[in-house]
């Protein structure tokens, strides 16, 4: 299999057939709605709260809750249908997540969209949670994650997947590459394009993209989704705390998997960085539909799936992504 990574890979332009940028038409139908924009800021504890994930909802864009507050989870499915909106949550496979389905279920709030978030999310026990939501919360657009292969594709779409999350090892704040050896570290573009080549249902594009021109070769490759953790924590709206260093701000951002959001010194796959201060996510997600805009306009195109046919050289080729291990 030939590996490449972002930095690896350069589109080639094709003749331009928009009289304007703002021609180019970024919107994704994912599930069952349709978003503004192919991203997702990531659902970690140091990316999104609840205040943010309404503002994106009522701003057009696609969110998902964290599952790190596992006891308000009904009440904010309760609340953001109150005010309208769409509910996207998260659920790990522990035996307690069983009882957040049977509880939704019993109130009738029936998240649109649930994503089934653990580390190894090729795993009989991730399927038996598929199964579980699918049998009571059969509305609901199940995203299942994370995988790295595409066995993992066929298996979890057999077992009723809606969408799967590739990216094992690519984040910044992420360290399993390096404790575990395992991973889509160095080659998480290569592992989106095979596991595309084999699916039947949307594939999110998970970690490792450091630029914007990242979510136009996402998409190339054959993701319908980009989700996106560093770029997105450094936000007034993120809830990382704010320290200034030599005049210079910054925010928290840490790991999932890390001895902060976990509290404690057992399988820490994770890490807590500063990111740089950005301003208003609007200001960001402007940007980025900007640029997504003038990507398609390179390929030629008028709207996102003509991302899909343009042409691509590889560079070079990289390992680690200049990742470090944290303190
Ligand atoms: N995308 C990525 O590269 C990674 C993401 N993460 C993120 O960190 C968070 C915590 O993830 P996770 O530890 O799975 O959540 P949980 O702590 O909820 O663990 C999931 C369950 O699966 C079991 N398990 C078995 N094998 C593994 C394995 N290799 N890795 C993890 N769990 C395993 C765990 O048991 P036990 O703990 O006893 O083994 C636990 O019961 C999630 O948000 C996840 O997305 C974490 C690592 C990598
Ligand atoms: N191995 C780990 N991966 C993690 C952890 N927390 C989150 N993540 C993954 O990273 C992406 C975001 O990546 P980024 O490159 O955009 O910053 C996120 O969506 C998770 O899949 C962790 O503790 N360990």
């Amino acid at each position: 299999m030939e590996t490449f990574d972002y930095e690896d890979v350069q589109l080639i332009p094709n003749k331009c057939v928009l009289k304007s940028r703002k021609e180019a038409d970024t919107r994704i139908k994912f599930g069952p709605r349709v978003f503004k924009l192919p991203v997702v800021p990531a659902n970690m504890a140091s990316v999104i709260d609840e205040d943010l994930a309404l503002w994106l909802a009522q701003n057009g864009y696609f969110y998902v809750m964290h599952r790190f507050e596992p006891q308000t989870r009904a009440a904010f499915v309760q609340r953001i249908h109150q005010q309208g909106q769409f509910a996207s949550i998260s659920i790990g496979i522990k035996d307690h997540e069983y009882q957040l389905v049977d509880q939704l279920k019993e109130m009738h709030e029936v998240p649109e969209y649930i994503t089934i978030d653990v580390a190894h999310g090729h795993s009989d026990y991730v399927m038996k949670m598929i199964d579980y939501i699918k049998k009571k919360l059969p509305e609901s657009f199940v995203i299942v994650g994370n995988i790295a292969t595409p066995q993992a594709v066929i298996d979890l779409e057999s077992a009723g997947a809606d969408a799967t999350k590739v990216g094992i090892g690519p984040g910044k704040a992420c360290i399993t590459k390096l404790k575990t050896g395992f991973g889509t570290g160095g080659w998480q573009l290569a592992a989106i394009q095979a596991c595309s080549a084999v699916a039947h249902c949307p594939i999110v594009a998970d970690g490792g993209v450091r630029y914007n021109g990242d979510i136009a070769k996402s998409i190339r490759f054959g993701a319908s989704m980009v989700m996106i953790g560093s770029m997105f924590a450094g936000h007034q709206e993120s809830p990382g705390e704010m320290m200034t260093i030599d005049g210079q701000k910054y925010k928290k951002y840490w790991g999932s998997a890390s001895a902060v959001q976990k509290n404690d010194v057992h399988n820490i796959e994770g890490k807590q960085l500063l990111v740089p201060y950005r301003g208003k996510i609007s200001d960001t997600l402007q940007a980025m539909q900007e640029d997504l805009q003038s990507s398609i306009s390179y390929a030629g195109g008028r709207k996102l799936e003509d991302l899909r046919k343009v042409d691509y050289v590889i560079v070079k080729n990289s390992i680690i992504n200049g990742d470090q291990l944290g303190d």
